[in-house]
């Protein structure tokens, strides 16, 4: 599902009108209608005699919010408008409908003042849902005065809230808030989600999200080359294929982790079962010597190799013609889990990227050698995904963690064309940026996967789908998405306080049945129960 920015979503309306010849009414009559069928909906089917405020700016939000008012008004549902401009300021569609609303005797009531507060906090007290309709993707920058007053009377009412287009107060293309903005209980939003309800704090607030169909074109949308995506089921049931009766494990590709070191085993053993639950055939995991037995008991089916070590049981500059050894058998290496930031590790991860001549995940200690010399990422030809979590994405481009998470989806994807690397960003809402400008967001984790190892065991999927073929950008995505959606199921199942990265080892087999499922019963004509 394509996501847009407010500028992108505007040029799609006037398109619709100018060169569809889809009056910008009737776009709005529909946006209305489908706020409508979803308070409907909310009410379970009827609406009559429920009292609902709607709250109107002056633009075409407000214009969406007064559609809505009349139909609940047709439909006997006891509705007040309060309008936040004087009608005379309303013009075009929005100025239409408020006369319609009127001449059906609809009530109006003006925020203009502070005396006119008193009289929606009352109303507030009575409402048994409350319509915002104030701002939508015109709004710039922060509501202040009376009109940020009114969004925190509605926040603190108690009252459920409808969010049309978008909640007021959000900036539609970064999800930020400058000021106070609708704490929602869902949003109904028109056409695409634009970007700032998928990125955080934006997608909280926005709470349940609802995209409708408003008429435009489906062809005017295709024809508008967007590059950005958020990842559904069914994006990621394509990127699946049945596996062929007849397949060995051959078919399903090698991985190669390199990691660890004293004390932190444990990375490379999650990563390496995680590329083994995400269906790779085979899984080599190389430690530092005296780590391989403590690796090998963790690991069953993961086999092991010991590598040259330093003192302290660090990987040493001889471990390198073993590992490019190691390489030649191998589709895929992931690089980094445990490995420590020790110079001599870290001049080691410097000299042997430059040869690895099959695709390449780079996370945690490796990437913080990279941040040491990045003239492989400016340099060298690749492919390779990026794992960095902001804080490492921070060092890699030499600045704050904080700046990273102001403009999440720009810093991924300017390094990924700058780099010509895949870039996965993570926390809340990870960003996918590939090479070729394209980028995803994530919608699914939750923050009990903020513990030790999670980042591990999405290495070791990303390499695990790599192996199996399937093309770097889109096993960085779907990694995402299923390590994520384990996470969720895993929430779900046991809550988010005591989850741990090993659970998510766990929970992954059964995303993947969840998303093979359709498949497997187009595919083999058997299934497993859904
Ligand atoms: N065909 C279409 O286009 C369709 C559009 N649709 C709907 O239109 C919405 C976009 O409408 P929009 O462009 O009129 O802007 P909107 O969000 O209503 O803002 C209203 C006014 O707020 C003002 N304002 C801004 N920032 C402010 C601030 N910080 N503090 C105070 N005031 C501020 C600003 O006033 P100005 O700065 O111009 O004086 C602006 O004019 C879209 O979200 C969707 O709901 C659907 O019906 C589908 C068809
Ligand atoms: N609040 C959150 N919401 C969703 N996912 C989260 C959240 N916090 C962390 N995650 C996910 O958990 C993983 C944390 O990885 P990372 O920070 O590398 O942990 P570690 O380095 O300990 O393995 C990432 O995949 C990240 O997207
Ligand atoms: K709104």
């Amino acid at each position: 599902m394509y996501v847009v920015t407010a500028a992108e979503m505007a040029e799609i309306d006037r398109m619709a009108s100018r060169d569809y010849f889809v009056p910008s009414i009737v776009l709005m009559e529909n946006a209305g209608l489908r706020v409508t069928e979803s308070i409907r909906r909310y009410f379970g089917g009827r609406v009559a005699g429920k009292r609902v405020l709607i709250f109107a700016g002056k633009g075409n939000n407000g214009g969406d919010g007064l559609v809505v008012a009349r139909h609940l008004h047709n439909e006997g549902a006891e509705v007040k408008v309060f309008l936040l401009a004087r009608p005379e300021d309303l013009r075009g569609d929005p100025r239409t409908n408020l006369e319609i609303y009127q001449k059906m005797g609809g009530k109006i009531f003006p925020i203009l003042e502070q005396s006119h507060l008193q009289r929606a906090d009352i109303s507030l007290l009575y409402a048994d849902l409350v319509v915002d309709a104030i701002f939508g993707t015109g709004f710039k920058g922060a509501a202040l005065g009376l009109t940020g007053e009114v969004i925190k009377l509605i926040n603190n009412a108690g009252k459920p809230i409808v969010a049309v287009d978008l909640p007021s107060g959000l900036d539609a293309d970064t999800g930020q808030v400058h000021g106070p903005c609708i704490k929602a209980t869902w949003t109904v939003t028109f056409a695409l989600p634009k970007r700032g309800l998928v990125l955080e704090p934006g997608a909280t607030l926005a709470g349940e999200l609802e995209v409708v169909d408003i008429g435009i074109p489906r062809r005017l949308i295709e024809s508008r080359n967007l590059r950005l995506r958020l990842l559904t089921p069914a994006w990621c049931r394509e990127q699946l294929k049945p596996r062929d009766p007849s397949s060995h494990k051959g078919n399903f590709g090698h991985v190669l982790v390199v990691g660890g070191s004293q004390g932190m085993v444990g990375a490379v053993a999650l990563a390496a079962l995680g590329a083994l639950r995400a269906g790779a055939g085979l899984v080599t995991a190389a430690v530092p010597r005296s780590l391989q037995d403590v690796l090998a008991a963790k690991t069953t089916e993961v086999m092991t190799r010991g590598l040259p070590e330093m003192p302290g049981g660090v990987l040493s500059r001889e471990a390198l013609p073993y590992i490019l050894e190691l390489l030649e058998k191998c589709t895929v290496l992931a690089i980094g889990p445990g490995l420590s930031r020790d110079k001599t590790t870290v001049s080691l991860v410097l000299e042997l990227l430059p040869q690895v001549r099959c695709p390449v995940v780079i996370d945690a200690d490796a990437l913080n050698a990279l941040a040491e010399d990045r003239k492989y990422l400016r340099e060298a030809e690749k492919e390779a995904v990026l794992t960095p979590h902001p804080g490492e994405m921070a060092r890699l481009i030499e600045t704050t963690t904080a700046q990273v998470q102001a403009d999440r989806l720009g810093v991924a994807t300017r390094a990924a064309q700058d780099w010509r690397v895949t870039v996965v960003l993570k926390g809340a809402r990870t960003i996918i940026a590939s090479p070729s400008g394209e980028a995803f967001i994530n919608p699914t984790g939750n923050p009990g996967m903020a513990t030790a190892g999670s980042g591990d065991v999405l290495t070791g999927v990303v390499a695990g789908l790599i192996a199996q073929g399937l093309p770097v950008p889109v096993a960085a995505a779907l990694g995402a998405y299923i390590h994520g959606a384990a996470g969720d199921y895993a929430a779900r199942t046991q809550g988010q306080q005591g989850l741990v990265a090993g659970d998510l080892l766990n929970y992954l087999p059964r995303v993947f049945r969840k998303l093979e499922a359709r498949t497997e019963k187009t595919c083999l004509g058997k299934g497993l129960p859904l």
